[in-house]
């Protein structure tokens, strides 16, 4: 790529009044041809510079303007199923249109898909718009929202929903899961709604997520996108449930619900919610909610989803083998999509444990960090337990550290501040436990540390998930005591896996060092919580001033 030849074209500041406002000669001495290869040059260099898909690629800019020139024209030629001949033309980049290509695509992305007539993952939004007649109004919102390019498993996972395919899909954190369900369920919608008058509308998308603050994230990310869209989406909060049971809503109302399992399991015990008209279920984080403390839920929730036509897709970063054969026996032939290697962590997190001898060890090891300056904030801390969470909570307040705590026994609207705070930059530290641990998207995370050492494989490489995001580097520090001589085993394996070695110390990089945990031990570890002495220096008397109930 001729990267140089564009980036100096220009470089004189002598501005005739011949010139463009870029310092480029005007465009009647260029050749039609001439013009066109610079353009497409220019969106090539523009997509090599932008590492991050921050700047909106001219190829989409010009759809917008042409949206904005003939909003209402344009939509309507979409309902026809018209194209517009100009923006068809260059729609033709970034196209993947044969095998070979998508082989190419794969191999770049370490993508694998298997299953029956799997089809051609996308090369770009746009490509969406020829072969699936996306809204532009979807992609204007994607673009306005900095999202220009699809990510791997976007790519991937878009064009099998959009195909009304059940999909199991495994990508890493931070990796863009989210809107790799939420583009095909809205543009669904879209297309459901077209063929009926808005007193007709149902309820068509269920999306089920573990944990509150991650059904709140996946709302507010679902309201972005349909702006100007008019579908409307609910997270089943406390309000809006009793809102539910007290039948001041009914489901018609919303075209997308957004909930943890309990709230819904409530209203359909109570039978204040109808879905049988659901067509698009999303599990999110599905291996957790595949596990047993959720799995009956799970079940009970899929027996009220009794449309026939109903597709399922489930998404995580870690699925492993027992939760693919569970999402066999409810799905019909699924596409699978791995991105990556399933037992790695995200490659942009750079991975250490430190090993800590006993709890006071690891006291002094948070000291030396943050003293010797490897504490750049954004941090977050996991802990096993709520207890040890205010525990060490008071700790490094009365060190003086800009630092809250988030645990279940929060009220919501203390959860609520302390993530705000966290996220405007106003709170360096977040201590927490497990609740904390999957899909919350906090930009620019830093460094994670696991105080405790996680319970599995599967919760560390969620944990430390909230680093290394969307492209961005991230570090995490695993302390571990000479309690943790099996826990550390699944902390080391998948650094093995992420090729982070070097993290560890030396004598355990030999894969042979250590004796494997059998399945039966790993089991048992998820299960049982580590009995772990107090974590405490500070004699309660010096502590009184600064100790805060939490
Ligand atoms: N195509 C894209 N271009 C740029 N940024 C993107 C794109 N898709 C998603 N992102 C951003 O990447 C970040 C991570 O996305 P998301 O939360 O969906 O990750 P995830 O794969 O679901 O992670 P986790 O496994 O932790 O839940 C978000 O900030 C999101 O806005």
């Amino acid at each position: 790529m001729d990267i140089f030849r564009v980036l100096s074209r220009g470089a004189s500041l002598k501005k005739s009044k011949d010139y463009k406002s870029d310092f480029t000669a005007p465009d009647k001495e260029k050749s039609t041809n001439e013009l066109k290869k610079e353009k497409e040059l220019e969106i090539e260099v523009d997509k090599e510079l932008d590492f991050f898909h921050s700047k909106q690629h001219k190829l989409v800019k010009e759809i917008e303007v042409e949206k904005d020139d003939d909003n209402e024209d344009d939509e309507s030629k979409e309902e026809n199923g018209e194209e517009n001949e100009d923006s068809t033309k260059k729609q033709k980049l970034a196209k993947i249109t044969t095998k070979e290509e998508a082989i190419k695509l794969r191999i770049h992305h370490g993508s694998k898909v298997t299953g029956y007539d799997i089809p051609l993952p996308i090369g770009s939004f746009e490509d969406l718009i020829s072969r699936f007649k996306l809204s532009k109004v979807l992609l204007q919102n994607l673009i306005h929202n900095n999202f220009n390019d699809p990510t791997a498993i976007q790519s991937e996972a878009i064009p099998c929903s959009l195909f009304g395919r059940d999909l199991i899909a495994c990508a890493p954190t931070g990796s863009g899961k989210t809107l790799a369900f939420l583009i095909p369920l809205v543009q669904n919608i879209i297309n459901s709604n077209k063929k009926i008058s808005k007193d007709d509308k149902k309820l068509k998308g269920l999306i089920i997520s573990p944990t509150k603050e991650l059904a709140q994230q996946i709302n507010n990310q679902l309201i972005k996108l349909t702006e100007n869209l008019n579908i409307n989406s609910g997270y089943l909060n406390k309000s809006l449930a009793s809102k539910f049971r007290s039948k001041n809503v009914k489901s018609n109302k919303f075209d997308v619900i957004v909930t943890t399992p309990l709230r819904l399991i409530d209203l359909i015990k109570n039978e204040t919610i109808d879905l049988s008209t659901v067509e698009y279920l999303v599990f999110d984080e599905a291996d957790s909610l595949f596990q047993s403390d959720f799995l009956e839920q799970t079940d009970s929730i899929l027996s009220s989803l009794t449309n026939t036509k109903l597709i399922k897709s489930i998404f995580s970063a870690t699925i492993t083998s027992h939760v693919e054969e569970l999402a066999h026996g409810i799905m019909t032939d699924p596409i699978r999509v791995i991105i990556g290697l399933k037992e790695a962590a995200n490659s942009s997190i750079e991975q250490k444990i430190i090993y800590c001898g006993d709890e006071h060890g690891k006291l002094v090891a948070i000291r030396d960090i943050i003293q010797n300056g490897g504490f750049k904030p954004p941090v977050i801390i996991f802990l096993q337990s709520i207890d040890r969470a205010k525990a060490l909570f008071n700790e490094l307040l009365y060190d003086g550290l800009n630092v809250d705590v988030i645990h279940a026994e929060r009220t919501q609207k203390q959860r609520e501040d302390a993530i705000n705070r966290f996220k405007t930059g106003e709170l360096w530290c977040l201590i927490t436990t497990d609740v904390l641990a999957r899909g919350i998207d906090f930009k620019g995370i830093n460094l994670v540390i696991n105080y405790d050492v996680p319970n599995s494989s599967q919760a560390y490489v969620h944990r430390i998930g909230r680093t290394g995001r969307a492209g961005r580097a991230g570090r995490a520090i695993t302390f571990y005591t000479k309690e943790d001589t099996d826990m550390i085993k699944n902390v080391i394996n998948v650094m093995r896996a992420s090729g982070q070695t070097d993290g560890m110390p030396e004598w355990m990089r030999d894969e042979t060092a250590l004796s494997k945990l059998s399945k039966d031990r790993k089991r048992k570890l998820k299960r049982e919580q580590l009995e772990r002495g107090k974590i405490s220096t500070v004699p309660k008397a010096f502590k009184k001033r600064k100790f805060r109930k939490v």
